[in-house]
């Protein structure tokens, strides 16, 4: 059937329309170089109608007709406009023969594929629906965040001659899919297909504007459709010249663009290929289309040894290629689509000719073809990488060649080009073709085959070759803007302008001890707009003595494990627990040797980077975050968390807030559990009469050496600070040992004597909580006591306290009924009744007052003072403190390395298991009495 073009006008507002200026443009056919028809000559004036248009489309209705309808009604319209293709595909095939010089049957498949491409993009609209709202997930529980897709508006799709109807096509059925308006501009070479699109988006019915085309000149109707500012986004497919044209002056308004450009992709084939098959790739992929691709494999990179047989047989059957009028059946090879490719292309040739290539076979108009663009299929060899014909897109039917020794020269080859779009490799090896495709420089690469493309999977180039991609679910982000909704869903106002007391209520400050498992807790909020938490924590103690191993005032406690614990476990476990915590600082005066390998192993388990910052002399608690301050504020800290100090009076309270001003804090400390004589400097209990809210509080010296107690929160505005500026009184070195009978007999010891008062460390104390007779200590006497062999501070209050919150299960309940396991790095805490069934395993430390039921065994323990171990428990590489209990047939033994210095120690009068107690490899301390039984003793 003949076939003619028909006279359209340009579409624009679902109408046709003259152009402003009644200019056309000839199509010409390429095989014939007769005159076949016009179109229509848009200019500045009717991409202004166009782009009106568009923008009243997309808001009409308040986008209801289009761009905030759902995606099934979009999808209705695209579903219509593919049907309507499918069924005038033959004519469509024909016109756009005839338009670009394609083949017919390439043609039709390219008809194909539009009318599967409008149905795949409506799926997509039609999914988005449901996809909408997606929930992001968010650290904070105050906040919920969700994300809406939505149309980026009106866009100007601008496409090339190769694929006349099917590049537009890539763009506009995405677009209309997301629920954008478009004005699309198509190649003023091959505009015929894409003027009856507009016949059938009339047919259809589709809402007037939402797609608007307009043919012409680049000049002339592309440059003003990139710069207008009214256009949201460009989406351009054509050369890398006029791409970077495109993204200029897209430039100047900050305008999205996604550029699809040429390119210049290679075909590695290796030596271990079928060459039929090899070969037939070869050729699909540089001759296809005239030679006409974007990512035509026109660099054939052939591995040496094959090199001479695969040419032979390349040459014989590209010769044998058909080349006619593309209508003709069996057609595999029409003219080129313009009079200017036909000369450009030629020239090409010629210059490398010229150079000192070879042409094996084709370079010419073939014999047969006296008129029409044709060139024959090209084949060129002895070429050097320099050459304009290696480095340059021809955008032809021309293959040039170059031979390889190994892999690496080959991806080398591939690689060395300004171009990054596709590229092929063909080997049976497919390991080798996987190594291969990732090492190519490309954003498509083909496997045993050469260009088939599919529109499920993304399109794009890398390098000059542009960005973005199309196709795909990439294809329809392509046009869509990404909104993230974030709803503040607390009742708690939000606090920035408040007073620092609201900044965070009683109930959030609760919440924060119990996740961070931390008693004390100091918490800057800085002036950083940026949200970068840092954490300094005070290692190896505090203060002077306990720094020391309560053994020997000379030895440092160790940072690495006594018992299998890790002496600054828990301030790692609360940093596991602060949000968006950057870095770590630790702040101590350990030796570098020591302290790297701490630091190595923290750094490693958490993967935040941390900083030992060694102090010359010990500063105390907050002492020493004050010390490092000028280094810590390099880091400029939304937030700081001081942990592992407590906040004893020697801390400079005042001299902290300066400095937190200074360093523009929003003069907000927040302090949690501080102690009791810190406490005491803060008067009373204040709440906000009106909201009832915690403001600050004093707890009770009773409470504080109280375990029941564990969370006192103190919130400190600027003023209560002024007010407390000079107060302290002092830690002292030494300290007595009182008994006292009561709590309350606690209290007023402690507020009677304030000048020698020393802090009552809880660590020692909250084991006494609760018991009739309570003892305070004075510090020399207390030294003494400490340093009795079997006590450890370790195995104290404090670090079991961090268990009740973080890792209650891992704790026996305090009745004794429950029937625990205890394994690895846990403490029983001191109120604990071990259940006589329970397995304590290694690494397990049992603080005073534990009873442990009989038949328990007791494996790599410290037990302190005054456990009671009943009858016919094995306690094995374990320490027994003071006054422990040892029941009838008992076995305490200790062997190997293990704290080999310490042994096992059994002291006290109340022993008395002289019988029946077995102990090995161990350290006996005097006054003890042991039998016969006694294997490998030291007595000292
Ligand atoms: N990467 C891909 O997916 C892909 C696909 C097809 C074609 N291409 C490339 O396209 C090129 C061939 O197409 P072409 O010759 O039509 O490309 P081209 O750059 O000459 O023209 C492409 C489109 O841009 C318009 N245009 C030209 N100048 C313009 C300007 N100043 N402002 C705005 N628009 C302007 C043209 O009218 C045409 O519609 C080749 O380089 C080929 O590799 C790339
Ligand atoms: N098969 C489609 C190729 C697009 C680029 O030219």
């Amino acid at each position: 059937m003949a076939i003619s073009i028909p006279c359209r006008q340009l579409f624009i507002d679902g109408e046709w329309r003259e152009p402003a200026l009644k200019k056309r443009l000839p199509v010409i056919n390429p095989a014939t170089e007769a005159t076949i028809g016009y179109i229509p000559a848009a200019t500045a004036e009717d991409v202004e109608l166009a782009v009106d248009a568009a923008r009243r489309a997309l808001t009409r209705n308040k986008g209801k007709d289009w761009a905030t309808a759902s995606g099934a009604v979009r999808a209705k319209y695209m579903r219509a406009i593919a049907a309507k293709i499918t069924e005038r595909k033959s004519e469509f095939a024909k016109l756009e023969s005839i338009d670009s010089g394609k083949p017919l049957e390439e043609a039709a498949w390219d008809m194909d594929d539009v009318s599967g491409c409008f149905e795949y993009f409506a799926d997509l609209a039609e999914a988005l629906d449901a996809k909408q709202k997606a929930p992001v997930s968010l650290p904070m529980d105050n906040f919920k965040c969700y994300i809406l897709k939505e149309p980026i508006g009106v866009v100007g799709l601008i496409t090339p001659w190769n694929y006349p109807l099917l590049m537009a096509i890539w763009k506009v059925a995405p677009a209309l899919a997301a629920g954008c308006t478009a004005i699309l501009k198509p190649s003023e070479l091959a505009s015929v297909t894409c003027l009856e699109l507009a016949e059938v988006c009339r047919e259809v019915g589709l809402p007037p504007g939402v797609l608007n085309i307009l043919t012409g000149l680049g000049p002339e109707a592309g440059a003003p459709l990139a710069s207008h500012p009214n256009v949201d986004k460009i989406a351009f497919t054509g050369s890398t010249i006029t791409g970077s044209k495109i993204m200029t002056a897209a430039a100047q308004m900050v305008k999205p663009v996604t550029l699809e450009l040429g390119g210049k992709s290679p075909i590695i084939v290796f030596d271990d290929v079928d060459l039929d098959k090899a070969v037939e790739w070869t050729m699909f992929g540089c001759f296809w289309t005239n030679g006409q691709i974007c990512s035509a494999t026109s660099r054939l990179i052939v591995h040496e040894s094959i090199a001479a047989d695969f040419l032979d047989k390349l040459v014989q059957w590209t010769k044998n290629i058909k080349i006619s009028d593309p209508l003709e059946e069996g057609c595999k090879l029409g003219p080129v689509v313009s009079e200017g490719q036909y000369e450009k292309i030629l020239k090409v040739i010629s210059t490398a000719k010229s150079e000192g290539a070879t042409i094996v076979c084709g370079g010419a108009r073939p014999e047969h073809l006296k008129k029409g663009f044709f060139i024959e299929p090209t084949i060129i060899t002895d070429i050097n990488t320099s050459m304009q014909i290696w480095r340059e897109e021809v955008f032809g039917p021309v293959l040039c060649v170059k031979t390889f020794a190994s892999e690496d020269e080959a991806i080398e080859l591939a690689n060395d080009t300004r171009y990054g779009l596709g590229g092929a490799v063909i080997s049976q090896d497919l390991e080798r073709c996987d190594r291969v495709s990732k090492a190519l420089q490309a954003g498509i690469v083909w496997i045993n085959c050469s260009q088939p493309c599919f529109c499920q999977a993304p399109w794009g180039g890398n390098k000059q070759s542009g960005f973005g991609r199309e196709l795909g679910e990439w294809g329809l982000d392509n046009y869509m803007s990404v909104k993230q909704i974030t709803q503040y869903v607390s009742n708690e106002q939000w606090g920035w302008y408040q007073s620092p007391s609201k900044l965070y209520n009683f109930k959030q400050l609760s919440l924060l001890i119990q996740r961070s498992g931390f008693r004390f807790l100091l918490i800057w909020k800085m002036g950083s707009s940026e949200e970068k938490v840092v954490a300094v924590i005070m290692v190896g103690g505090p203060t002077k003595g306990t720094r020391f191993r309560p053994l020997s005032l000379n030895i440092p406690k160790p940072l690495f494990p006594l018992a299998g614990q890790p002496m600054v476990h828990h301030p790692i476990s609360a940093c596991k627990r602060i949000a968006n915590l950057a870095q770590i600082y630790l702040v101590g005066f350990y030796e570098e040797r020591e302290f790297a390998l701490y630091v190595s192993s923290i750094s490693n388990e958490l993967k935040i980077p941390v900083r030992y910052l060694r102090e010359e002399k010990p500063h105390g608690s907050a002492g020493g975050l004050y010390n490092f301050r000028d280094l810590i504020m390099e880091d400029s800290p939304s937030h700081i968390f001081l942990l592992n100090c407590d906040v004893c009076c020697s801390f400079p309270l005042p001299e902290m807030l300066d400095a937190h001003k200074k360093y523009g804090g929003m003069g907000t400390i927040l302090v949690i559990k501080v102690s009791a004589e810190s406490a005491s400097q803060f008067g009373e209990l204040i709440a906000d009469p009106e909201t009832k809210e915690l403001l600050h509080y004093t707890e009770k010296p009773e409470t504080f050496v109280s375990d029941l107690i564990n969370c006192g929160v103190y919130i400190f505005t600027p003023e209560v600070f002024t007010a407390i500026q000079g107060v302290s009184s002092q830690r002292k070195d030494r300290a007595n040992l009182r008994r006292v009978s009561s709590f309350e007999a606690l209290q007023s010891a402690t507020r009677s004597l304030p000048t020698d008062y020393v802090r009552l460390d809880q660590d020692i104390l909250s084991p006494l909580a609760g018991k009739k007779q309570l003892y305070t200590y004075e510090t020399g006497d207390f030294w003494e006591q400490i340093k009795t062999p079997g006590m450890s501070l370790k195995c104290s209050g404090l670090y079991l306290a961090q268990f009740r919150f973080t890792s209650p299960d891992l704790l026996a309940s305090g009745d004794g009924t429950k029937n625990a396991t205890f394994l690895g790095d846990v403490f029983v805490h001191p109120s604990a009744k071990v259940h006589p069934t329970a397995k304590i395993g290694p690494n397990v430390s049992i603080s005073a007052n534990a009873r442990i039921g009989p038949g328990v065994r007791l494996i790599s323990c410290i037990i302190l003072d005054g456990v009671e171990i009943m009858e016919n428990a094995v306690v094995t590489n374990a320490i027994v403190g003071w006054k422990s209990t040892i029941g009838r047939w008992s076995r305490v033994q200790a062997s190997g390395d293990y704290n080999a210095k310490l042994g096992v120690t059994i002291l006290g009068e109340s022993v008395g298991v002289e019988d029946e107690v077995v102990v090995t490899n161990s350290i006996v301390l005097p006054n003890k009495t042991l039998n016969v039984s006694v294997q490998e003793e030291i007595i000292l």
